[in-house]
């Protein structure tokens, strides 16, 4: 008993020794020196100890570049491991909506694979950069180590890891929040990510349920979504890349907007919206493709409006050393480099819808939607290119049935009749539809029979313009034609 305490009581004075030496070599020995047997003391640890460690960083190449790895980790440790943690932290979404349960930094969470057992722990560290930063937490660099026995290296590197990337993206694929993409957003917010695009969260709630329209073409559309979504092996097989675009054309107030929502909603694909107007030429074009996700939704909206759609590229240089191609659409791999200061160009939108698409991955659809598809250069909406054309017209019977239903929550009414008659006879949008199904105010309940009534009287008033509108356009025509004869009965005499 007594040689045991007095074994401790060695080991303690040696322990002092040893802290007091440290704090000593620390006060007097230059810093580089500390580094220098700082490293050496880790090595000669390492060449002991029986242990390895992998750390995974949350930016990767470069600063900014923050690696899939990391989050894929973080996934797969709350998922798998959390419940084995005593120390977790919990965060508000993104988005602010859902609550986000992770392992703690520092925390030490064990998993098993294989029989063999590994530890892992997360932790940060401070960038030692000289760079002084305005936004909070942009100097800490957030990292995962796992530790495990030096003897099963090749099963970790060669299936764990491998394993726990795929568990992790699945878990984040599981958990994921659809996101609508703009490129017009805030740019601090875009700075922070390092992104071209900003986003929010995507939550419309239009659905092909609630969508009014020819219930045939509803259902022709699902169909082609569902065959373009399971096509991964069509599409292969055929040698195409896995991409679709739609081309949605029809009057204001038809649903072309909703009916994008409607798409993203039954297919669970995230959303960018390209406003080309705030693109400021081609290069910046290709960034903000090469930036896009699969599992998307590509919208350029009012297309007509967007971009020069002679699509003539700028005089002079250019064209000059253009001189061979007679096509103007054709692709230019050298354009985009060239183009840096024109804008957006017919020319540089094709180019990437067809050749960035085919280069990168799949699954994803471009929608273009027009008021004017007669403006539209057919180079645009080629077959191809906007594989499929749909028209949204105005609100005939069946889809005002709809609108009923999930405005009045009626699907009969001794109304309809007239009303089924008045919408055959008069264009009225879906939009204008809805507007009269509304309630008119708060404190007004929804009453189907003012709604209803309310509907037939604006649809009457359209009738009754749409008619005096006929009328004045015809009579206008009469008035050219006899002008018309009126001058070419006059210019024979004059002839003479
Ligand atoms: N087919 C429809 N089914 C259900 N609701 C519709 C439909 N069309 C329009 N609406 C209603 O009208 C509103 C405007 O529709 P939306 O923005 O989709 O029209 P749009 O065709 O995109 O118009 P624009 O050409 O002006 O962009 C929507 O918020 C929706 O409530
Ligand atoms: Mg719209």
């Amino acid at each position: 008993m007594v040689a045991m305490v007095e074994r401790w009581a060695g080991l303690g004075s040696a322990m002092a020794s040893i802290i007091f030496l440290w704090s000593m070599v620390q006060n007097h020995v230059p810093v580089t020196l500390r580094l220098y047997l700082t490293t050496w003391a880790a090595k000669l640890a390492a060449c002991f100890s029986p242990y390895l460690q992998i750390t995974i960083l949350e930016n990767s190449a470069g600063r900014f570049q923050q690696s899939e790895f990391f989050y894929a980790v973080e996934a797969y440790l709350s998922d798998a491991c959390a419940s084995r943690a005593r120390r977790l932290k919990a965060e508000l979404g993104s988005d602010s909506s859902n609550l986000q349960v992770s392992v703690d930094d520092h925390e030490e969470v064990t998993d098993e694979f294989s029989g063999v057992t590994l530890w892992w722990y997360a932790s940060k560290k401070h960038s030692k950069g000289n760079v002084i930063s305005f936004y909070p937490g942009e100097d800490e660099r957030r990292f995962y180590q796992v530790v495990f026995h030096r003897s099963h290296r090749d099963l970790v590197v060669g299936s764990y890891l491998p394993f726990v990337l795929a568990e992790g993206r699945t878990v984040i694929v599981k958990n994921r929040q659809r996101r609508l993409f703009t490129n017009c957003g805030g740019r601090r917010r875009r700075y922070l990510r390092n992104s071209v695009w900003d986003y929010v969260k995507f939550e419309h709630p239009a659905t092909f349920d609630t969508l009014a329209m020819d219930t045939d073409q509803k259902e022709a559309i699902m169909d082609d979504l569902i065959a373009f979504k399971d096509g991964k092996e069509y599409y292969t097989k055929v040698g195409k890349a896995w991409k679709r675009g739609y081309l949605l054309y029809g009057p204001p107030g038809t649903g072309k907007s909703t009916m994008i929502a409607a798409m993203a909603n039954f297919l669970d694909y995230d959303v960018y919206d390209l406003e080309l107007t705030s693109v400021k030429n081609n290069t910046e074009l290709r960034k903000l493709f090469i930036e896009m996700t699969s599992k998307s939704i590509i919208v350029i909206e009012d297309i007509d409006c967007s971009i020069d759609l002679t699509g003539k590229r700028r005089k002079g240089k250019k064209a000059s050393s253009n001189k061979d191609s007679d096509n103007e659409y054709e692709a230019d791999p050298t354009e985009p480099q060239k183009d840096d200061e024109s804008k957006v160009t017919l020319s540089g939108l094709l180019n990437f819808i067809d050749g960035l698409w085919s280069a990168s991955g799949g699954e994803r659809i471009i929608i273009f939607t027009t008021n004017h598809k007669e403006k539209l250069d057919p180079a645009l909406i080629r077959r191809g290119r906007m594989d499929k054309h749909i028209e949204m017209s105005y609100c005939r019977f069946e889809g005002f049935k709809v609108l009923a239903k999930n405005y009045l929550d009626i699907v009969e009414h001794v109304l309809f009749g007239e009303i089924q008659q008045l919408l055959e006879e008069t264009d009225m949008s879906p939009a204008d539809v809805a507007e009269n199904l509304m309630p008119v105010s708060k404190k007004k309940k929804k009453d189907p029979n003012m709604c209803l009534a309310g509907l037939i009287a604006a649809l009457k008033q359209a009738k009754k313009d749409a008619v005096e509108a006929a009328a004045a356009a015809k009579a206008k025509e009469e008035e050219e034609a006899e002008a018309k004869k009126a001058k070419e009965k006059e210019e024979p005499k004059e002839d003479k």
